[in-house]
C-alpha cells in the first residue's frame, strides 16, 4: 500500500513525489491490476456509473481498438483529475534540438561515424532540455520510424512530460534515474532500462545529482520480446524479468507545467495539480523496467561467430515478416568459446543500419576511441568490423579455450532504413573526425603461393 503524498507546493517548485516505493509486477506486457488504496480499482467493470473514492475512469489505449488480441494494449487508470484538465497547449521555442522527421534531413554521409560522449551541461538542465536529437528515420507523423536521442542532464524535473510521438526507451549510461510515472515509480541505474508508453506522463528526478544516457523514442509498432523459435521456451530476455511500477500517486495542487512532444514538437501546458494522481489501473499498456545484466545469452559452442540477432532484447515488428522497424540489441558479458573462429564481430556490411553505444566496459570489436557515453553509426551497406588491433589480436589468438568477456554493456538500436544523423550531430565536436581510421592500419596478408 502506498500513502499520497499530499502537499500544495510554491508554484514551479518539485512536486512532493510519491510518498514511497511502491515496488513492482512482474512480467512482459501482462494483465497488470494494482491499487495505491484498497478497492479503488472497480470490480466486474471498467467505467462504473461511478468509480470508488470519486476517481474518474479513463482509457489509455496504445493500439488501435481493433488490434489483434495478441497484441492489444490498453489500460484504465482511475485518477483524481481526468488528463483532459489543464489548460490550452502553447509551442515552446524550437531551438533545433529535437528531429522528429528525418525525411527533412539533409542527405547522410555513408561514412562510418563515431562520437564521444556529450560533456555535461554547464547551466542547470532537466530530462527533456538534456535530450538532444542524434539520429533517426521514418517520422513521428508517419508513426514510423525512431528518433535516437542523448540526454546529460544535472537537474530533476518540475514540471512533467509525455511522447505523443513515441515510446520512449531510455538506456542510462550514468547516474540513476527516478521516472515517476502516471503508472508508478521505476528506478533505473545504468546496465537497466526503461520504456515509457507513448502518450504516458512521468517526471525524472536525479538522485545523483547528474545523469547521461540513450534514449530512443520508437514511432513504431510497440516494442516487444522477439520469438524465440528454436531457442525454445526459454532464453533471451525472459519476461518475468520485466518489472512494472505498482500503482502510486501524488495528491498535489500547484501550478505546473505540462510538456508535450507532439507532432515532433513541444508544447507546454498549465496544468494545476499533478497529473501523477492515478490511484488505481489495471491493463497490459504500462511502463516497464529490465536490468540488461539478466539477459541470458546464447552462442556458438561450436564454431563461427553467430549474427548478433542472437542479442536481441526488444524488437517493433513491421508488416514485413522478420523485418522490424527497430531492433534493440544488446552485447553483455559473456563467454566465447568458438573454436578455430575469428571471435569478435567479423566484417560486414548491412542491408540493416546500425547505432551503437557504451553503457559500460569496453566493446570487444573496438579497443580503442569506442568510449562508454559514446556512439557510432554504421549505415546501409557502410563496411565496418573490428579495428586494427582488434583484428591482428584475435586472428593470432589461442582459441582452444573459452574466454570470457566480462567488463561489457554494448548495445544497438537496429534498423530496416537508413539511419540520418542530425546536423547537429554531424556539426558536434563529439564527432570523431579521424574514426575512419581505425580500420586504414589493417595490413595486406594475402599470400597467393600459400593458402
Ligand atoms: O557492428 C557491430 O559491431 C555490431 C555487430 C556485432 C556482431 O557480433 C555481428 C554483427 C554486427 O553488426
Ligand atoms: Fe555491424
Amino acid at each position: 500500500m502506498n500513502s499520497p503524498a499530499s502537499t500544495t507546493p510554491s508554484p514551479r517548485q518539485p512536486a512532493a513525489g510519491f510518498a514511497s516505493d511502491a515496488g513492482y509486477m512482474s512480467g512482459f506486457a501482462n494483465e497488470f491490476a494494482t491499487e495505491a488504496l484498497p478497492g479503488a480499482l472497480p470490480v466486474g467493470r471498467n467505467s462504473p456509473q461511478r468509480a470508488p473514492y470519486g476517481l474518474y475512469a479513463e482509457q489509455l489505449s496504445g493500439t488501435a481498438f481493433t488490434a489483434p488480441r495478441s497484441h492489444n494494449r490498453r489500460s484504465w487508470l482511475y485518477r483524481i483529475r481526468p488528463a483532459a484538465v489543464h489548460l490550452p497547449f502553447e509551442p515552446l521555442p524550437d531551438d533545433g534540438r529535437l528531429v522528429s522527421d528525418f525525411g527533412r534531413v539533409p542527405p547522410t554521409p555513408p561514412n562510418q561515424l563515431r562520437w564521444d560522449p556529450l560533456p555535461m551541461p554547464d547551466a542547470p538542465t532537466d530530462f527533456v532540455d538534456g535530450l538532444l536529437t542524434m539520429a533517426g528515420n521514418g517520422s513521428a507523423d508517419a508513426m514510423d520510424g525512431c528518433a535516437i536521442h542523448l540526454y546529460a542532464a544535472n537537474q530533476s524535473m518540475t514540471r512533467f512530460f509525455y511522447s505523443a510521438d513515441g515510446e520512449l526507451l531510455i538506456v542510462p549510461q550514468q547516474g540513476r534515474l527516478v521516472l515517476d510515472t502516471e503508472m508508478g515509480r521505476i528506478t533505473i541505474e545504468p546496465q537497466e532500462i526503461a520504456v515509457i508508453p507513448r502518450g504516458c506522463r512521468f517526471r525524472v528526478t536525479l538522485p545523483d545529482g547528474e545523469a547521461c544516457g540513450y534514449v530512443c523514442e520508437n514511432f513504431g509498432a510497440l516494442l516487444r520480446l522477439p520469438d524465440l523459435g528454436v531457442i525454445g521456451s526459454n532464453g533471451l530476455a525472459n519476461p518475468r524479468d520485466f518489472l512494472t511500477p505498482n500503482a502510486a500517486y501524488e495528491d498535489v495542487e500547484g501550478e505546473f507545467d505540462l510538456v508535450a512532444k507532439f507532432g515532433g514538437a513541444l508544447w507546454r501546458a498549465r496544468i494545476g495539480h499533478s497529473p501523477l494522481d492515478v490511484v488505481a489501473w489495471h491493463g497490459n499498456y504500462a511502463p516497464y523496467k529490465y536490468d540488461l545484466r539478466r539477459f541470458n545469452a546464447v552462442g556458438s559452442i561450436t564454431y563461427d561467430h553467430p549474427d548478433p540477432s542472437i542479442f536481441l532484447v526488444l524488437h517493433a515488428p513491421t508488416d514485413t515478416p522478420g523485418v522490424d522497424s527497430l531492433d534493440f540489441v544488446i552485447f553483455p558479458p559473456r563467454w566465447l568459446t568458438a573454436e578455430d573462429t575469428f571471435r569478435p564481430p567479423w566484417f560486414h556490411r548491412n542491408v540493416a543500419s546500425e547505432f551503437m553505444g557504451l553503457v559500460h566496459g569496453a566493446y570487444d570489436a573496438k579497443a580503442e576511441g569506442f568510449v562508454p557515453g559514446g556512439a557510432s553509426l554504421h549505415n546501409c551497406m557502410s563496411g565496418h568490423g573490428p579495428d586494427a588491433g582488434t583484428f591482428e589480436k584475435a586472428s593470432n589468438a589461442d582459441t582452444r579455450s573459452p574466454h570470457k568477456i566480462g567488463d561489457t554493456m554494448a548495445f544497438m538500436f537496429e534498423t530496416r532504413t537508413i539511419i540520418k544523423p542530425t546536423q547537429r550531430a554531424l556539426a558536434s565536436s563529439q564527432l570523431q573526425a579521424n574514426y575512419f581510421q581505425c580500420w586504414q592500419d589493417l595490413a595486406r596478408h594475402f599470400t597467393p603461393e600459400t593458402p
